[in-house]
This record gives structure tokens, sequence and C-alpha cells, in this order.
């Protein structure tokens, strides 16, 4: 039963909490430190976006909080529970490479991820498939196969994927990145406004210091390996973000704040 005590601590828990988080590579006398003492909470709904140079430990990162690696040391929260193992019904991953299964159409591609849980019947499935096909836009398209989409609709149908089990949690680690410059914008504004329609709270990780400031509520700057947090910058610009955003002096200050962290940090 919702009470109102606990109604205010699912309020005020992170979705995300990172306490100390560590992660070292290799064994004895060949060891790389990826991570190094990391420590945030995100609060639900945020969109927060995490940049820094090459090799910093961002998909690190992003791979612990996805619980597909252990951190070497600290430890993970997401909605108050460790997150030990990958967990779809909390938390979704969209990864750089679409990584979709090329002999199952969209819709498969979507669905697979539920019946892995062999929960809900198989029309359910397909229906929510198609819900999160539709959330998308890619209505219509359910029976095309990956090699009949465009670079842009593949990740449209990862994002889909990722948000199968309806989790809390997005994770995004350079989604867009292979993606041509007008299909990456056109996908940073249907990301904001799927964001916008399900209320998850996104963790995306980018090279693109003007992606970061578009999409970002936070961007979270980390040092050169091994990667700690050395700066957080709030985002104040309005939503929804729009074109004309991009030439004004807040745009403009903030990214040169991002890019002075990462030279310095690099
Ligand atoms: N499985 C692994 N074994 C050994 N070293 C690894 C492993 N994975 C990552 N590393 C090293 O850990 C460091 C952090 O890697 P990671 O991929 O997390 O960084 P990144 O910031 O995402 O990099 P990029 O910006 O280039 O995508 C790098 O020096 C990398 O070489």
């Amino acid at each position: 039963m919702r009470t109102l005590a606990n109604v205010t601590e699912l309020r005020t828990t992170p979705a995300i909490r990172l306490e100390g988080v560590g992660q070292i590579y290799g064994a004895a006398g060949d060891t790389v430190v990826a991570v190094e003492d990391v420590s945030f909470d995100v609060e639900p709904g945020k969109f927060v976006v995490l940049v820094g140079p090459s090799g910093c430990g961002k998909s690190s990162l992003l791979m612990m909080m996805a619980g597909l690696r252990h951190p070497s040391g600290g430890r993970i929260l997401v909605e108050g529970k460790p997150i030990d193992e990958p967990d779809p019904d909390r938390v979704g991953v969209v990864f750089q490479e679409a990584s979709l299964f090329p002999w199952l159409t969209a819709e498969q591609n979507v669905e697979f991820p539920l019946s892995l849980k062999r929960t809900l019947p198989k029309t359910e499935r397909l229906a929510r498939a198609r819900e999160r096909l539709d959330l998308v836009g890619l209505a219509g398209f359910e029976a095309r196969y990956p090699h009949e989409l465009s670079g842009g609709m593949k990740q449209r149908v990862s994002i889909a994927r990722g948000l199968a089990q309806d989790p809390p949690v997005l994770l995004m680690d350079e989604p867009f990145a292979a993606l041509d410059e007008q299909t990456r914008m056109t996908m940073g504004d249907e990301l904001l406004r799927i964001w916008a329609e399900t209320k998850k709270t996104v963790v995306f990780v980018t090279h693109s210091l003007t992606e970061a400031v578009y999409l970002a509520d936070e961007v979270m700057v980390m040092s050169a390996r091994p990667g700690r947090i050395i700066d957080r910058i709030k985002v104040d610009l309005p939503r929804p973000r729009t074109y004309e955003m991009l030439g004004g002096e807040i745009f403009g200050r903030l990214r040169d704040r991002i890019w002075r962290q990462i030279r310095t940090a690099a």
C-alpha cells in the first residue's frame, strides 16, 4: 500500500546514486584505473549528460550503472536498490551501434527482451512492442528488418527496445554518434520529445558539446583517466529547446565552460 511515508520516500529517493564508485581493469601488475571515486545522485526525471576526454571512463561508468560490470569499489543504487546485474525493469540501455538482431523484424527486436521473462503472453508482448515503436515514431515499420531501415530508424528501434519494459532509467552511450549531422539533430529533438512524454531519468554519454548542452538539465564533466567528476554544470535554458538557442549567448557560454574543463582535464 502507498502510504504518505513511502510516497515521500519515493519522491526523495534518487533515481540513481553512485557512492565512491571505482573501476579497475586487468590483473595484478597490469592494471588500469579507469574510474576513481565517483559519487553523485541523479534525481528522478532528470536528463544528465556525461562528457570527458576520450578514454576517461564514461562507458565504464554507464556499464556499471547498467549492471553489466561490477564496480571495483563503491556501490550503485537504482531507485534505492543496488544494481548487481542487468535489470531491464529498472534500467534500459541504448548503445552507439544499434545492435539489433538482423534476422528479427523491428517489432520482434523490441519484443525480444520481453520474451526473456515469459511473464507476459505473446499478444501482450507484441502489443507493447507496437506501442513502443509508435512512441519512437515508427508506426507502420513494425515488419521491417534492420537492413530495411535507415541509421536513424535503427536507433529509434534501439530506443524502443531500451524502453520495452518501461524502466524508470534509460542509459545511452553515444547513441547518435554514427549518424549524419542532420539525422543526429532530428534524433536529439525526438529523444527530448520521448523523454518529456515518458518522464524517464536519462544518462547520456556524448563527445559533442553542442549535443550535451542542447539535451541536458545538467552536464557532468569527467577528468582524464582515472575518470572523476570535475564539474557539474546546470543548463538553465528553457524547454522545449530550439535550434535558435544554439547561437545564443547562454548556449555559447555553457559550451565554452565545458570545453575549457575538458581541455585542462585531458
Ligand atoms: N575491458 C577492459 N579491459 C581493460 N581496459 C579497459 C577495458 N575497458 C575499458 N578499458 C580502459 O579503461 C579506460 C576507460 O575506458 P572507457 O571506454 O570507459 O572510456 P570512455 O570515456 O568511454 O572512452 P571513449 O570516449 O573513447 O569512448 C580506457 O583507458 C580503456 O582503454
